[in-house]
């Protein structure tokens, strides 16, 4: 019997709460206590109504908003110190102009973050090319400004960005939400070949429920800061168990 994967995301009894205080009552819980492990190579969907709390959540995952109550590990180790972390966890937002200064060549954009890693210049010109090519692009793609690219150009820049490190987790956060159908299919193609040869784990956040269909493993639905239902993929769009999961299903027709 082989021995279950450390996940590389561990959240126990997770709660955020926003405007509260030591002395204060009156904050609003945005995560109620929450727990969810995501395994090396897995995506999670994360599906729910708009503030239900998913962004908050993927948040908490990436270090950058501290829990009010609970624990989470990071690849078996408390989240501890910010620089044990550094190019571990990374980004993709729903638009890349977000992740990609216009200023500067896409090149550059991917190589930034080999270059706060302190990554040797030689070495980071060739995961660059290597990286671009890997996305589909082509290294010639290191020389073009974002302006001079198309929507789904920029959103695979986006994506070698984000990647160049070799991370353990990513957050999607509705990474195709602004892409055509046609061109949100080849980005999500894109993610699971990747994910195939990376093996990074990921929490892919989407108002969609067809794209988190295509791209996860297991779905959790959050509605009003919890966990209504936690599901194999295939299971949940087979037959959902919660109500309001049902609700949801329907709402897409
Ligand atoms: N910095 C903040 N201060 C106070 N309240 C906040 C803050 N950020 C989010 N909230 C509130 O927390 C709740 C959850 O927000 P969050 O952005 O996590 O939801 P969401 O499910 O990602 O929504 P959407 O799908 O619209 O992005 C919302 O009610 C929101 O108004």
């Amino acid at each position: 019997m082989t021995a279950p994967l450390t996940p590389v995301v561990d959240l126990d009894r997770i709660v955020v709460t926003y405007g509260g205080g030591p002395f204060r009552r009156d904050g609003f819980q945005a995560v109620k206590g929450i727990s969810l492990q995501i395994a090396p190579g897995e995506t999670v969907g994360l599906v729910g109504e708009s503030g239900s709390g998913k962004t908050t959540l993927g948040r908490v995952c990436l270090g950058l908003q501290p829990p009010s109550a609970g624990e989470m590990r990071f690849c078996g180790e408390a989240f501890g110190a910010l620089r044990q972390r550094r190019g571990q966890l990374s980004v993709v937002l729903q638009h890349p102009e977000w992740a990609l200064n216009p200023r500067l060549k896409c090149g550059r954009s991917v190589e930034e973050p080999l270059v706060v890693l302190g990554t040797p210049a030689e070495e980071r010109r060739a995961r660059v090319a290597a990286m671009l090519e890997n996305v589909g692009l082509g290294a010639s793609f290191a020389e073009r400004f974002p302006g001079q690219l198309s929507g789904g150009q920029r959103q695979r820049v986006a994506i070698a960005r984000a990647l160049i490190t070799e991370p353990r987790f990513i957050v999607f956060d509705e990474a195709v939400s602004a892409l055509d159908v046609s061109v949100q299919a080849q980005v999500l193609n894109l993610v699971r070949e990747l994910q195939d040869q990376h093996g990074f784990g990921a929490l892919f956040i989407s108002h969609d429920l067809a794209a988190t269909r295509y791209i996860s493993h297991r779905i959790a639905v959050m509605y009003q800061g919890e966990f209504v239902e936690v599901a194999e993929a295939a299971r949940f769009y087979g037959e959902p168990e919660h109500p309001y999961s049902r609700k949801l299903m329907a709402a897409i027709g």
